[in-house]
Protein backbone atom coordinates (compact mmCIF):
# COMPACT_ATOMS: atom_id res chain seq x y z
CA UNK A 1 0.00 0.00 0.00
CA UNK A 2 1.18 3.38 -0.91
CA UNK A 3 0.22 6.38 1.40
CA UNK A 4 0.68 10.26 0.15
CA UNK A 5 -0.50 13.00 2.06
CA UNK A 6 -0.59 16.45 0.49
CA UNK A 7 -0.55 18.59 3.69
CA UNK A 8 -1.72 22.35 3.97
CA UNK A 9 -2.76 23.69 0.12
CA UNK A 10 -6.03 25.48 -1.34
CA UNK A 11 -8.15 22.81 -2.26
CA UNK A 12 -10.11 23.53 -5.21
CA UNK A 13 -14.11 22.92 -5.42
CA UNK A 14 -15.59 25.23 -8.06
CA UNK A 15 -19.69 24.07 -6.65
CA UNK A 16 -18.85 24.50 -2.49
CA UNK A 17 -15.78 26.76 -2.84
CA UNK A 18 -11.79 26.28 -2.22
CA UNK A 19 -10.64 25.38 1.45
CA UNK A 20 -7.18 25.09 3.02
CA UNK A 21 -6.70 21.59 3.82
CA UNK A 22 -5.26 17.99 3.43
CA UNK A 23 -5.60 15.95 0.39
CA UNK A 24 -4.62 11.76 1.66
CA UNK A 25 -3.82 9.40 -1.42
CA UNK A 26 -3.88 5.48 -0.43
CA UNK A 27 -2.95 3.84 -3.35
CA UNK A 28 -4.76 5.24 -6.68
CA UNK A 29 -7.70 6.73 -5.05
CA UNK A 30 -8.53 9.81 -2.66
CA UNK A 31 -8.60 8.53 0.68
CA UNK A 32 -9.32 11.76 2.71
CA UNK A 33 -9.90 15.48 2.10
CA UNK A 34 -9.72 17.21 5.93
CA UNK A 35 -7.87 19.27 7.86
CA UNK A 36 -4.97 17.99 10.11
CA UNK A 37 -4.71 14.48 8.70
CA UNK A 38 -2.26 11.93 9.90
CA UNK A 39 -1.69 8.73 8.38
CA UNK A 40 1.17 6.64 9.22
CA UNK A 41 4.18 5.77 6.92
CA UNK A 42 2.89 8.22 4.30
CA UNK A 43 5.05 10.29 2.58
CA UNK A 44 4.26 14.08 3.06
CA UNK A 45 4.44 16.99 0.68
CA UNK A 46 4.03 20.21 1.80
CA UNK A 47 2.05 22.34 -0.63
CA UNK A 48 1.79 25.24 1.52
CA UNK A 49 0.77 28.35 -0.95
CA UNK A 50 -0.04 25.78 -3.67
CA UNK A 51 -3.44 25.12 -4.90
CA UNK A 52 -4.72 21.81 -4.89
CA UNK A 53 -6.34 21.27 -8.34
CA UNK A 54 -8.21 18.31 -9.71
CA UNK A 55 -5.84 17.05 -12.61
CA UNK A 56 -6.14 19.23 -15.88
CA UNK A 57 -7.32 17.36 -18.57
CA UNK A 58 -6.88 18.22 -21.81
CA UNK A 59 -9.57 17.16 -24.33
CA UNK A 60 -7.99 18.65 -27.44
CA UNK A 61 -4.06 16.74 -28.19
CA UNK A 62 -2.53 16.00 -31.40
CA UNK A 63 -0.10 12.76 -30.26
CA UNK A 64 1.25 12.32 -33.60
CA UNK A 65 1.38 8.56 -32.91
CA UNK A 66 0.66 6.16 -35.44
CA UNK A 67 2.65 7.98 -38.08
CA UNK A 68 4.23 11.17 -37.26
CA UNK A 69 6.83 10.08 -34.81
CA UNK A 70 9.08 12.48 -35.85
CA UNK A 71 6.71 15.17 -34.42
CA UNK A 72 5.47 13.63 -31.16
CA UNK A 73 4.71 10.24 -29.53
CA UNK A 74 2.83 9.18 -26.92
CA UNK A 75 5.93 9.20 -24.51
CA UNK A 76 6.82 12.72 -25.37
CA UNK A 77 3.27 13.94 -25.96
CA UNK A 78 2.31 12.52 -22.13
CA UNK A 79 5.25 13.99 -20.75
CA UNK A 80 4.95 17.57 -21.72
CA UNK A 81 1.28 16.82 -20.84
CA UNK A 82 2.40 15.99 -17.65
CA UNK A 83 4.64 19.45 -17.18
CA UNK A 84 2.26 21.36 -18.04
CA UNK A 85 -0.54 19.83 -14.98
CA UNK A 86 -2.16 17.27 -17.14
CA UNK A 87 -3.20 14.49 -15.81
CA UNK A 88 -5.60 13.17 -19.23
CA UNK A 89 -5.45 14.24 -22.59
CA UNK A 90 -7.85 12.79 -25.68
CA UNK A 91 -6.03 12.60 -28.91
CA UNK A 92 -6.96 13.25 -32.14
CA UNK A 93 -7.35 11.10 -34.74
CA UNK A 94 -5.21 12.43 -37.62
CA UNK A 95 -2.06 9.81 -37.22
CA UNK A 96 -1.06 8.15 -40.16
CA UNK A 97 -3.02 5.53 -40.65
CA UNK A 98 -6.15 7.82 -39.15
CA UNK A 99 -7.90 6.09 -36.11
CA UNK A 100 -11.25 4.74 -37.85
CA UNK A 101 -11.40 1.38 -36.87
CA UNK A 102 -11.16 -1.40 -34.00
CA UNK A 103 -7.56 -2.64 -33.92
CA UNK A 104 -6.49 1.02 -34.32
CA UNK A 105 -7.82 2.03 -31.24
CA UNK A 106 -6.79 -0.88 -28.83
CA UNK A 107 -3.44 -0.21 -30.87
CA UNK A 108 -3.36 3.12 -29.57
CA UNK A 109 -4.58 2.17 -26.06
CA UNK A 110 -1.54 -0.29 -25.60
CA UNK A 111 1.01 1.75 -26.83
CA UNK A 112 -0.50 4.61 -24.38
CA UNK A 113 -0.80 1.90 -21.62
CA UNK A 114 3.55 0.47 -22.33
CA UNK A 115 4.56 4.49 -22.95
CA UNK A 116 2.06 7.26 -21.86
CA UNK A 117 2.71 9.01 -18.05
CA UNK A 118 -0.93 10.38 -18.17
CA UNK A 119 -4.01 8.90 -19.28
CA UNK A 120 -4.95 8.71 -22.47
CA UNK A 121 -8.06 8.65 -24.10
CA UNK A 122 -8.34 8.16 -27.74
CA UNK A 123 -10.92 9.92 -30.15
CA UNK A 124 -11.51 8.07 -33.20
CA UNK A 125 -12.84 9.55 -36.58
CA UNK A 126 -16.24 10.03 -37.72
CA UNK A 127 -15.24 9.16 -41.33
CA UNK A 128 -13.47 6.57 -42.91
CA UNK A 129 -9.55 8.08 -43.53
CA UNK A 130 -11.11 11.44 -42.25
CA UNK A 131 -12.02 11.77 -45.93
CA UNK A 132 -15.89 12.57 -45.70
CA UNK A 133 -16.99 9.92 -47.62
CA UNK A 134 -18.41 7.00 -45.19
CA UNK A 135 -18.86 6.60 -41.31
CA UNK A 136 -16.03 5.06 -39.76
CA UNK A 137 -16.57 2.23 -37.52
CA UNK A 138 -17.88 4.23 -34.65
CA UNK A 139 -19.54 1.27 -32.73
CA UNK A 140 -16.98 -1.17 -32.77
CA UNK A 141 -14.52 2.07 -32.05
CA UNK A 142 -16.67 2.55 -28.87
CA UNK A 143 -16.91 -0.84 -27.54
CA UNK A 144 -12.88 -0.50 -27.96
CA UNK A 145 -12.98 2.97 -25.26
CA UNK A 146 -12.83 5.99 -27.65
CA UNK A 147 -14.50 9.01 -25.88
CA UNK A 148 -15.56 11.00 -28.62
CA UNK A 149 -15.29 10.85 -32.33
CA UNK A 150 -13.85 14.16 -34.30
CA UNK A 151 -12.49 14.24 -38.26
CA UNK A 152 -9.76 16.83 -36.82
CA UNK A 153 -7.89 18.51 -39.27
CA UNK A 154 -10.62 18.59 -41.37
CA UNK A 155 -13.98 19.48 -41.55
CA UNK A 156 -17.05 16.92 -42.51
CA UNK A 157 -17.86 19.03 -45.45
CA UNK A 158 -21.04 17.01 -46.59
CA UNK A 159 -23.90 18.31 -44.43
CA UNK A 160 -26.11 15.11 -45.15
CA UNK A 161 -22.83 13.34 -43.76
CA UNK A 162 -22.61 14.90 -40.38
CA UNK A 163 -26.43 14.57 -39.80
CA UNK A 164 -26.34 11.19 -40.51
CA UNK A 165 -23.16 11.04 -37.94
CA UNK A 166 -24.90 13.11 -35.44
CA UNK A 167 -27.88 10.80 -35.20
CA UNK A 168 -25.68 7.70 -35.01
CA UNK A 169 -24.04 9.21 -32.08
CA UNK A 170 -26.98 9.19 -29.99
CA UNK A 171 -27.00 5.58 -29.81
CA UNK A 172 -23.70 5.49 -28.17
CA UNK A 173 -23.43 8.51 -26.02
CA UNK A 174 -21.00 9.92 -28.22
CA UNK A 175 -19.81 13.86 -28.45
CA UNK A 176 -19.25 15.00 -31.92
CA UNK A 177 -16.42 17.40 -31.61
CA UNK A 178 -16.73 19.35 -34.84
CA UNK A 179 -13.49 21.26 -36.74
CA UNK A 180 -15.62 24.01 -38.00
CA UNK A 181 -14.74 24.96 -41.63
CA UNK A 182 -16.16 25.28 -44.57
CA UNK A 183 -12.96 24.45 -46.99
CA UNK A 184 -14.27 26.68 -50.25
CA UNK A 185 -14.38 29.81 -47.88
CA UNK A 186 -11.46 29.12 -46.21
CA UNK A 187 -9.29 28.45 -49.81
CA UNK A 188 -6.09 28.75 -49.52
CA UNK A 189 -6.11 31.05 -46.67
CA UNK A 190 -3.27 31.11 -44.12
CA UNK A 191 -4.19 34.11 -41.68
CA UNK A 192 -7.44 35.48 -40.48
CA UNK A 193 -9.43 37.79 -42.98
CA UNK A 194 -8.82 41.28 -42.47
CA UNK A 195 -5.90 44.63 -42.08
CA UNK A 196 -2.94 42.28 -41.10
CA UNK A 197 -3.56 39.93 -43.94
CA UNK A 198 -3.78 43.32 -46.08
CA UNK A 199 -0.32 44.67 -45.26
CA UNK A 200 0.94 41.31 -45.02
CA UNK A 201 -0.25 40.29 -48.93
CA UNK A 202 -0.64 36.68 -46.97
CA UNK A 203 -3.90 34.88 -48.31
CA UNK A 204 -6.95 35.61 -45.77
CA UNK A 205 -9.46 33.33 -44.30
CA UNK A 206 -12.84 34.85 -43.38
CA UNK A 207 -14.45 34.42 -40.13
CA UNK A 208 -17.34 33.21 -41.89
CA UNK A 209 -15.25 29.99 -43.13
CA UNK A 210 -15.79 29.18 -38.98
CA UNK A 211 -19.15 30.72 -38.59
CA UNK A 212 -21.27 29.16 -41.60
CA UNK A 213 -19.56 25.37 -40.04
CA UNK A 214 -20.47 26.05 -36.38
CA UNK A 215 -24.41 27.77 -37.39
CA UNK A 216 -24.68 24.52 -39.41
CA UNK A 217 -23.68 22.14 -36.86
CA UNK A 218 -25.72 23.81 -34.21
CA UNK A 219 -29.17 23.50 -36.79
CA UNK A 220 -27.72 19.63 -36.97
CA UNK A 221 -27.45 19.18 -33.41
CA UNK A 222 -30.79 20.62 -32.77
CA UNK A 223 -32.62 18.68 -35.69
CA UNK A 224 -30.99 15.80 -34.45
CA UNK A 225 -31.01 15.84 -30.92
CA UNK A 226 -27.42 14.82 -30.75
CA UNK A 227 -24.19 16.22 -28.86
CA UNK A 228 -21.81 18.86 -30.93
CA UNK A 229 -18.90 20.21 -29.40
CA UNK A 230 -17.29 22.71 -31.82
CA UNK A 231 -13.35 22.62 -31.53
CA UNK A 232 -11.17 25.64 -31.34
CA UNK A 233 -13.84 28.68 -31.34
CA UNK A 234 -11.95 31.50 -32.70
CA UNK A 235 -14.72 34.08 -34.02
CA UNK A 236 -17.13 36.30 -32.45
CA UNK A 237 -19.82 35.10 -34.83
CA UNK A 238 -19.53 31.56 -33.51
CA UNK A 239 -18.85 32.68 -29.79
CA UNK A 240 -22.73 34.62 -30.58
CA UNK A 241 -23.81 31.26 -32.55
CA UNK A 242 -23.49 29.46 -29.63
CA UNK A 243 -24.70 31.22 -26.95
CA UNK A 244 -27.82 31.88 -28.75
CA UNK A 245 -28.44 27.86 -29.28
CA UNK A 246 -27.70 27.45 -25.49
CA UNK A 247 -30.41 29.67 -24.33
CA UNK A 248 -32.48 27.57 -26.58
CA UNK A 249 -31.38 24.14 -25.04
CA UNK A 250 -29.37 22.81 -28.02
CA UNK A 251 -26.87 20.10 -26.90
CA UNK A 252 -23.75 22.79 -28.03
CA UNK A 253 -19.96 23.24 -26.47
CA UNK A 254 -17.30 24.38 -26.90
CA UNK A 255 -13.69 25.14 -26.71
CA UNK A 256 -10.69 27.85 -26.72
CA UNK A 257 -7.30 27.13 -27.01
CA UNK A 258 -4.55 29.74 -25.03
CA UNK A 259 -3.44 30.94 -28.28
CA UNK A 260 -6.71 32.31 -29.43
CA UNK A 261 -7.59 34.24 -25.86
CA UNK A 262 -3.87 35.52 -25.65
CA UNK A 263 -2.86 36.73 -29.19
CA UNK A 264 -4.55 38.74 -32.30
CA UNK A 265 -3.24 38.56 -35.97
CA UNK A 266 -1.18 41.32 -35.27
CA UNK A 267 1.78 38.95 -34.60
CA UNK A 268 1.66 37.54 -38.38
CA UNK A 269 3.40 40.48 -39.22
CA UNK A 270 6.31 38.58 -37.94
CA UNK A 271 5.97 36.25 -40.84
CA UNK A 272 7.09 33.59 -37.92
CA UNK A 273 5.57 30.54 -39.03
CA UNK A 274 4.87 29.62 -35.19
CA UNK A 275 1.64 32.10 -35.53
CA UNK A 276 0.32 29.90 -38.52
CA UNK A 277 -2.27 27.71 -37.00
CA UNK A 278 -5.94 26.72 -37.84
CA UNK A 279 -8.19 28.13 -37.06
CA UNK A 280 -5.84 31.49 -37.66
CA UNK A 281 -5.01 34.28 -34.59
CA UNK A 282 -8.21 36.55 -35.20
CA UNK A 283 -8.46 40.51 -34.55
CA UNK A 284 -9.16 42.26 -31.15
CA UNK A 285 -12.45 42.18 -31.05
CA UNK A 286 -12.39 38.27 -31.68
CA UNK A 287 -10.48 37.83 -28.64
CA UNK A 288 -12.61 40.09 -26.62
CA UNK A 289 -15.64 38.00 -27.46
CA UNK A 290 -13.73 34.97 -26.81
CA UNK A 291 -13.27 36.88 -23.45
CA UNK A 292 -16.60 37.74 -22.68
CA UNK A 293 -17.81 33.71 -23.64
CA UNK A 294 -15.28 32.58 -21.33
CA UNK A 295 -16.72 34.48 -18.74
CA UNK A 296 -20.22 34.01 -19.03
CA UNK A 297 -20.23 30.72 -19.70
CA UNK A 298 -20.56 30.33 -23.47
CA UNK A 299 -17.42 28.59 -23.59
CA UNK A 300 -17.23 25.25 -21.45
CA UNK A 301 -13.75 24.36 -22.04
CA UNK A 302 -10.19 25.69 -22.94
CA UNK A 303 -8.32 23.24 -24.88
CA UNK A 304 -4.93 23.14 -25.93
CA UNK A 305 -4.96 22.12 -29.95
CA UNK A 306 -1.54 20.46 -29.06
CA UNK A 307 -0.32 20.49 -32.78
CA UNK A 308 3.18 19.84 -32.71
CA UNK A 309 5.51 19.83 -36.08
CA UNK A 310 9.07 19.77 -36.79
CA UNK A 311 11.68 22.69 -36.93
CA UNK A 312 12.45 21.15 -39.88
CA UNK A 313 8.52 21.39 -41.44
CA UNK A 314 7.62 24.67 -39.89
CA UNK A 315 11.28 26.48 -41.00
CA UNK A 316 9.83 27.38 -44.68
CA UNK A 317 8.16 30.11 -46.53
CA UNK A 318 4.92 31.38 -44.55
CA UNK A 319 2.65 29.68 -47.63
CA UNK A 320 4.27 26.10 -46.85
CA UNK A 321 4.78 25.76 -43.19
CA UNK A 322 1.77 23.30 -41.77
CA UNK A 323 -0.74 24.89 -39.53
CA UNK A 324 -0.25 24.46 -35.35
CA UNK A 325 1.25 24.69 -32.68
CA UNK A 326 2.50 23.14 -29.68
CA UNK A 327 0.43 23.81 -25.88
CA UNK A 328 0.53 21.73 -23.13
CA UNK A 329 3.15 23.38 -21.62
CA UNK A 330 2.13 26.91 -21.69
CA UNK A 331 -1.48 26.66 -20.88
CA UNK A 332 -1.52 26.88 -17.48
CA UNK A 333 0.61 29.49 -17.43
CA UNK A 334 -1.72 31.72 -19.92
CA UNK A 335 -4.48 30.71 -18.25
CA UNK A 336 -3.68 32.09 -15.69
CA UNK A 337 -1.81 35.26 -16.94
CA UNK A 338 -4.10 36.08 -19.35
CA UNK A 339 -7.65 35.13 -17.55
CA UNK A 340 -7.36 34.67 -14.00
CA UNK A 341 -4.58 37.48 -13.02
CA UNK A 342 -6.89 40.29 -15.19
CA UNK A 343 -9.94 38.77 -13.10
CA UNK A 344 -11.79 37.51 -16.22
CA UNK A 345 -11.96 34.73 -14.71
CA UNK A 346 -11.71 33.39 -10.93
CA UNK A 347 -9.28 30.53 -10.37
CA UNK A 348 -12.32 28.00 -9.53
CA UNK A 349 -14.00 28.88 -13.08
CA UNK A 350 -10.59 28.89 -14.88
CA UNK A 351 -9.99 25.28 -13.17
CA UNK A 352 -13.17 24.23 -13.81
CA UNK A 353 -12.61 25.06 -18.06
CA UNK A 354 -9.45 22.85 -17.28
CA UNK A 355 -11.27 19.76 -15.47
CA UNK A 356 -14.73 19.28 -15.28
CA UNK A 357 -16.34 20.56 -18.01
CA UNK A 358 -13.69 18.77 -20.24
CA UNK A 359 -14.44 15.71 -18.70
CA UNK A 360 -18.10 16.11 -19.22
CA UNK A 361 -17.75 16.69 -22.67
CA UNK A 362 -16.22 13.57 -22.73
CA UNK A 363 -17.91 11.52 -20.62
CA UNK A 364 -15.41 10.82 -18.14
CA UNK A 365 -15.56 10.17 -14.02
CA UNK A 366 -12.63 12.98 -13.86
CA UNK A 367 -12.28 16.17 -12.77
CA UNK A 368 -13.32 16.58 -9.20
CA UNK A 369 -11.47 16.32 -5.67
CA UNK A 370 -13.58 13.74 -4.03
CA UNK A 371 -13.08 10.64 -1.63
CA UNK A 372 -13.10 7.78 -3.85
CA UNK A 373 -12.37 9.29 -7.14
CA UNK A 374 -8.80 8.39 -9.19
CA UNK A 375 -6.41 10.97 -7.85
CA UNK A 376 -5.32 12.48 -10.31
CA UNK A 377 -4.18 15.67 -8.99
CA UNK A 378 -2.37 18.60 -9.97
CA UNK A 379 -0.24 21.20 -7.64
CA UNK A 380 -0.21 24.68 -9.40
CA UNK A 381 1.71 27.74 -8.08
CA UNK A 382 -0.63 30.76 -8.96
CA UNK A 383 2.37 33.19 -8.06
CA UNK A 384 5.28 31.33 -9.92
CA UNK A 385 6.75 33.62 -12.25
CA UNK A 386 8.45 32.16 -15.38
CA UNK A 387 9.79 32.94 -19.11
CA UNK A 388 9.03 30.45 -21.72
CA UNK A 389 12.13 28.88 -22.91
CA UNK A 390 12.73 26.63 -25.80
CA UNK A 391 15.21 24.15 -23.89
CA UNK A 392 12.59 24.00 -21.09
CA UNK A 393 10.02 22.28 -23.48
CA UNK A 394 10.06 18.40 -22.88
CA UNK A 395 7.52 17.99 -26.39
CA UNK A 396 9.45 16.64 -29.19
CA UNK A 397 8.74 19.61 -31.32
CA UNK A 398 9.13 23.91 -29.92
CA UNK A 399 6.71 25.06 -32.37
CA UNK A 400 5.39 27.98 -30.36
CA UNK A 401 4.82 31.74 -30.52
CA UNK A 402 5.55 32.03 -26.83
CA UNK A 403 8.87 31.77 -26.55
CA UNK A 404 10.36 34.66 -24.40
CA UNK A 405 6.59 35.22 -22.82
CA UNK A 406 6.51 36.09 -19.03
CA UNK A 407 4.03 33.77 -17.29
CA UNK A 408 2.55 33.75 -13.85
CA UNK A 409 1.44 30.35 -12.71
CA UNK A 410 2.43 26.75 -13.55
CA UNK A 411 2.31 23.50 -12.30
CA UNK A 412 4.69 22.16 -9.91
CA UNK A 413 3.50 18.51 -9.48
CA UNK A 414 1.36 16.53 -11.50
CA UNK A 415 -0.20 13.42 -9.67
CA UNK A 416 -2.03 10.54 -11.98
CA UNK A 417 -3.85 7.69 -10.24
CA UNK A 418 -1.59 8.60 -7.21
CA UNK A 419 1.94 8.20 -8.84
CA UNK A 420 3.90 11.32 -9.11
CA UNK A 421 4.62 11.75 -12.66
CA UNK A 422 6.31 15.28 -13.06
CA UNK A 423 7.71 17.47 -10.08
CA UNK A 424 9.47 20.33 -10.85
CA UNK A 425 12.23 19.86 -8.01
CA UNK A 426 13.48 16.83 -10.11
N1 LIG B 1 -4.80 23.26 -35.41
C1 LIG B 1 -3.92 23.12 -36.35
O1 LIG B 1 -3.47 24.13 -36.88
N2 LIG B 1 -3.47 21.93 -36.75
C2 LIG B 1 -3.91 20.63 -36.34
C3 LIG B 1 -5.22 20.24 -36.97
C4 LIG B 1 -6.43 20.88 -36.37
O2 LIG B 1 -6.54 21.02 -35.14
O3 LIG B 1 -7.36 21.23 -37.10
C5 LIG B 1 -2.85 19.60 -36.66
O4 LIG B 1 -3.13 18.39 -36.60
O5 LIG B 1 -1.70 19.98 -36.92
ZN1 LIG C 1 -9.13 21.44 -35.97
ZN1 LIG D 1 -6.62 19.92 -33.56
Amino acid sequence: MSKLLLKGGKIIDSVQGSKTGDILIIDNKIAKIGKDLVAEDAKIINVKGKVISPGLIDIHVHLREPGFEHKETIETGTKSAAKGGFTSVACMPNTDPVIDNQTLVEGLLSIAKRDGVVNVYPIGAITKGSRGKELAEIANMREAGIVAISDDGHPVMNAEMMRLALDYSKDFDLTIISHCEDKNLAGDGVVNQGYYSTITGLNPISSSSESVMVGREILLAEETGAKVHIAHISTKESVELVRQAKKRGVKVTCEVTPHHFTLTDEVITSFDTNTKMNPPLRSVEDVEAIKEGLKDGTIDVIATDHAPHAEEEKDVEYNYAPFGIVGLETALGLVITELVEPGILTLEDAIAKLTINPAKVIGVDKGKLEVGKDADITIIDIDNEWEVKTEELVSKSKNTPFVGFNLKGRAVMTIVGGKIVYSSDK
